[in-house]
Parts: structure tokens; sequence; C-alpha cells
């Protein structure tokens, strides 16, 4: 891939900063104050029992929900203040990797990979396929561009959603369980990539996942989601020194259930 100007980093600036979020589904109150600070560059991973709300913070900082209560400041600009307009293009400064990939069956992998580009208003052909191939090189599957999504493997199609996630070189990749369903040679090649852009790129990542090994691989600092609110924000060491029982728990796999 063209290496793209790094962002310009003002490291005292929050590039996410979250406050007081409160989001709730009917009588479900799913989120119920969540204060988050996300800074330019960092690895956050995202992590907590299942159904406490972690899809759906990630889903607010794209502007896919809107808060009940609360904010969700991108470089200090409240999403909620952006009209529609406004948020589509502040949204191609993000790349959203969906929990299941989310290709479209009916194109090929090239096809699903521009189509954020297209999306985005860019036309002319050979650049697409340009930036295409790079995307595909950069997750190993350029090679494959012709296949359709059913013929892939579960990884190949996870590499292919990151491939699209950051066709359109954003600031942030949101990846929702990237290693869900993986073995564990091929988890490590997606969390390789992970750090791969990172590095190269100084992209901004935040990843939900519920493998201790990947929290520990990739992670700058840990959120963990209880009760729809933060009950911990650290570094990996922090977290693995933690005496916090829910944090044991997790980390070890223990339900507290007897059998
Ligand atoms: N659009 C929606 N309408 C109604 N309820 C929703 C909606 N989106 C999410 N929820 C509910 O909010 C709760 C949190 O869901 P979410 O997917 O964020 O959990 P999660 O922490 O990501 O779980 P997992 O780790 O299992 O993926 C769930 O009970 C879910 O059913």
């Amino acid at each position: 891939m063209n290496e793209p100007a790094l962002p310009v980093v003002n490291p005292d600036v929050p590039f996410i900063r979250i406050t007081g979020l409160k989001k709730s589904f009917g009588e479900q109150k799913t989120l119920q104050g969540v204060d988050l600070t996300i800074h330019h560059g960092e690895t956050l991973v995202l992590i907590g029992p299942s159904g406490e709300g972690k899809s759906v913070l990630l889903k607010h900082i794209i502007g896919l929900l809107h808060p009940d209560e609360g904010r969700v400041e991108l470089d200090g600009v409240d999403l909620c203040s952006l009209n529609e307009r406004e948020l589509v293009k502040f949204r191609r400064r993000m790349g959203y990797l969906f929990q299941n990939a989310a290709l479209f069956d009916s194109l090929t992998v090239a096809q699903n990979v521009a189509f954020p580009l297209k999306e985005a208003g860019v036309t002319n052909q050979d650049d697409i396929d340009q930036q295409v191939h790079e995307a595909l090189e950069l997750v190993e599957l350029a090679e494959h561009k012709d296949k359709m999504p059913i013929n892939l493997s579960g990884g190949m199609r996870k590499r292919v959603g990151i491939a699209r996630a950051i066709i359109c070189r954003p600031e942030c990749v949101l990846y929702d369980e990237p290693t869900a369903g993986l073995d564990p040679i091929v988890t490590d090649v997606i969390d390789q990539m992970i750090i791969r852009l990172q590095k190269r790129f100084r992209v901004t990542s935040i990843v939900i996942t519920h493998d201790m090994g990947s929290v520990f691989k990739i992670a700058d600092r840990v959120a963990m989601l209880k009760n729809g609110v933060v009950s911990f924000l650290g570094t990996r060491d922090e977290l693995r020194a933690s005496t916090n029982p829910d944090i044991q728990n997790f980390i070890a796999g223990r339900s507290g259930l007897c059998a």
C-alpha cells in the first residue's frame, strides 16, 4: 500500500472521548454511564461478559447509534451535533470490521474490498484496482481476489473484512471480534495484522475480543465493560496484576459456578 501521510498527532488531545454515555433498549439498560478516552495511535481492547454492550459501544463510536444521554466526541466534535451528510464524511475516517465480516455474498473478494471506495466516489477503475490490490496484499489475499466469499475460510473472510475496513485509509479501525471462531494460528495471523496496521499507519484501533491471548498480544490498554460501565481500565500489565475477582475470573475463564 502507498505510504499515506501519517496523521499529525497532539498527544495531549484525546482522539475519542466518551462521557456519561447511556443507552437503553426498551426496559433494558445496556450502557449506564460509560466514560472512556482513546488516544491517537493506541490499540484499546474492549473485554467483558457477553451481552454487556461492547458492540453497542462500538456502534456509538461510529455514529450508527445515538446516545440517550452523554457524548461521543471525535477530535473534540460531538457526533450528535453532526447532520447525516457530515456523519457520512466523518465515518470515512473510521473502518469497521463487523462481527461476522458481513461480506456481500454476491460480490467477489475484490468487489467487496472496493465497495467503500466506490461509496466514497472513486470512479477511476485503475485507481480502484491498484488500491484493492494493495489492501489485499496487506492481508495476504491478493491471489484470491476473484473468489466468491462462500469459497473462503472463516479466517480469510475476516481478512477480506479487514482489507475492506482499511481501503479508505482510515485513522481508526474498529474490530468487532476479529478472531472469534478461528484457530490459534489464524488468530495469530490476524493479531499480527492488527499490530502491523497500527505500527505502519499509526492507526488507532479499538478491538472487541474474548480471546485473552489476543488481549495480551495486541493491547496498549484494556477496558472492561461490566454492568453498563467501564469497570477496569489499564495496561496489559495492570490487567494481569489486577486483584479484582471479576478480572481474575475473566482472564482465567472461570464462571464462578460449581459443577
Ligand atoms: N438495536 C438493538 N435493539 C435492541 N436491543 C439491542 C440492540 N442492539 C443491541 N441490543 C442489546 O444490547 C445488549 C448488548 O448487546 P451487544 O451486542 O453490544 O453485546 P456484546 O457485549 O457485544 O456481546 P457479545 O460479547 O456476546 O458480542 C444485548 O442484550 C442486545 O440484545
